[in-house]
C-alpha cells in the first residue's frame, strides 16, 4: 500500500520544486495544504488517522491529535521550534521527530538586524510622514558601538552575533549552556540575565519556547532595562509577557519594541496593535528563499529516511 504524507507548511516548496522531486521518487499519496491557514486541532484529527508521515510547520500537533494517528511514524518540523508538538506524546507512540536545526538562522539574524535599525532609525513613521506629504525628519539613534544583549546563544544567537561585530557593537549574551569557545572567537562576554538586562541598548531573544522560558521577559524583566533601550523578539510569543510589554511601552519604560512572534498568532485583537513604538511583523523570521528551500529539503531528508527505515540526520533531542 502506498504510504501518505500531509505536508501542512504553505510556504513548502513554493520557491523551489526540488523538495516536490525528492518526494516523487517515493511515490508517496501527498496531501497538501492549500488552505494559506494553519489546520485547526479537529481538521488534523480527521486527517490524521491513516497517514505515515506530517511535514508540520505552526499546526499544533496535540496529543488529542496524536491520539488518533493510527500509522503515523515521523514529524517532521519543518523549521527548528518544535513547541507546537507534543514531543513527550509523540516519543510515548514511538513516533520519531525529525527538524531543521541552522536552515533558518541566517534569515532570522538579519529580520533582527532589520528590525533592530528599524526601531533605532524609525523607518515606518518616516515612511509614513513621506507618503503622507510630510518632509520631517526624526532624529534616530546609531546602533553603531552601542550594546546588543543576546539572551540564548544557539544557531540563531551566534548568526546575530556575528552580525552585530559588523557594527562594532558590544556584545553581552545569556545562555544557560554558554558557548565559550564561540564566544571568544568573537569577543562576546557572557554575564548574568541581571547585568543584560541592565547594560544592553537592544535585547534579542532567541530561546526555545519551554517551560523554563515562559514569560522570561516579565514586568520585573522590564523594569530593569534602560529607558531608552529596545527589545525584539523572533522566537517565540510566549516568551515576552505581552501584557506587561505593553505596559513598559506605553509608560515609555522602555524606548521600544520588535515582536515577530506572539502568544496568539495572528494577534488581532492584542493592544500591543494600537501602540506606535513597535513594530509588528507575521512570524517571518525564515520567509525568505534561501530558508524556506532549505527547510523543504532537509524536511523531506528526514521525513524519507524514517519512513524508508534509514537513521534520520535531524533527529530531535530535548536539550538536557
Ligand atoms: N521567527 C521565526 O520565524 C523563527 C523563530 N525561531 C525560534 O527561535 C528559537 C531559537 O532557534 P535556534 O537558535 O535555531 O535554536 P537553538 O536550539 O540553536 O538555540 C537555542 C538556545 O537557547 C538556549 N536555551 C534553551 N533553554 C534555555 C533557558 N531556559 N535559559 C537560557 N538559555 C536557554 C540553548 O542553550 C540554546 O543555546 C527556536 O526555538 C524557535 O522558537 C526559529 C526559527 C525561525
Ligand atoms: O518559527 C519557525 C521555526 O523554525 O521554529
Amino acid at each position: 500500500m502506498r504510504k501518505k504524507i500531509l505536508i501542512t507548511p504553505r510556504s513548502f516548496g513554493k520557491s523551489s520544486n526540488l523538495p516536490f522531486e525528492m518526494l516523487k521518487k517515493y511515490d508517496y499519496e501527498i496531501i497538501k495544504n492549500e488552505s494559506g491557514q494553519p489546520y485547526e486541532e479537529s481538521q488534523l484529527i480527521d486527517l490524521i488517522k491513516d497517514v505515515d508521515g506530517i511535514i508540520v510547520g505552526l499546526d499544533k500537533i496535540t496529543s488529542n491529535v496524536l491520539r488518533n494517528a493510527k500509522k503515523l511514524k515521523v514529524i517532521t518540523k519543518y523549521g527548528v521550534g518544535v513547541d507546537n508538538i507534543d514531543v513527550d506524546e509523540a516519543e510515548r507512540m514511538g513516533i520519531k521527530i525529525t527538524y531543521t536545526p541552522d536552515a533558518n538562522k541566517e534569515s532570522v539574524a538579519d529580520l533582527v538586524f532589520a528590525l533592530m535599525l528599524g526601531l533605532s532609525r524609525e523607518i515606518i513613521k518616516l515612511d509614513n510622514i513621506v507618503r503622507n506629504n510630510r518632509w520631517e525628519k526624526i532624529i534616530g539613534n546609531e546602533i553603531y558601538k552601542k550594546t546588543i544583549g543576546i539572551i540564548g546563544t544557539g544557531a540563531i544567537g551566534r548568526c546575530v552575533a556575528k552580525r552585530a561585530t559588523g557594527f562594532d557593537m558590544k556584545i553581552l549574551a545569556y545562555d544557560k549552556y554558554p558557548n565559550y569557545e564561540f564566544a571568544n572567537s568573537i569577543g562576546m562576554k557572557y554575564v548574568d540575565k541581571k547585568a543584560l538586562l541592565e547594560e544592553s541598548d537592544f535585547i534579542t531573544l532567541h530561546l526555545p519556547l519551554t517551560e523554563e522560558t515562559y514569560h522570561f521577559i516579565d514586568e520585573e524583566e522590564l523594569e530593569i532595562m534602560k529607558d531608552t533601550a529596545y527589545i525584539i523578539n523572533t522566537s517565540r510569543g510566549g516568551i515576552i509577557n505581552e501584557n506587561a510589554l505593553y505596559n513598559a511601552l506605553k509608560n515609555k519604560k522602555i524606548a521600544g519594541a520588535a515582536l515577530d512572534v506572539f502568544e496568539i498568532e495572528p494577534p488581532i485583537d492584542s493592544k500591543l496593535l494600537k501602540l506606535d513604538n513597535i513594530i509588528l511583523t507575521p512570524h517571518c523570521g525564515a520567509s525568505t528563499k534561501d530558508a524556506t528551500d532549505r527547510m523543504g529539503i532537509m524536511a523531506v531528508e528526514g521525513l524519507i529516511s524514517v519512513l524508508e527505515g534509514m537513521e534520520p540526520k535531524y533527529l530531535y533531542k530535548r536539550q538536557k
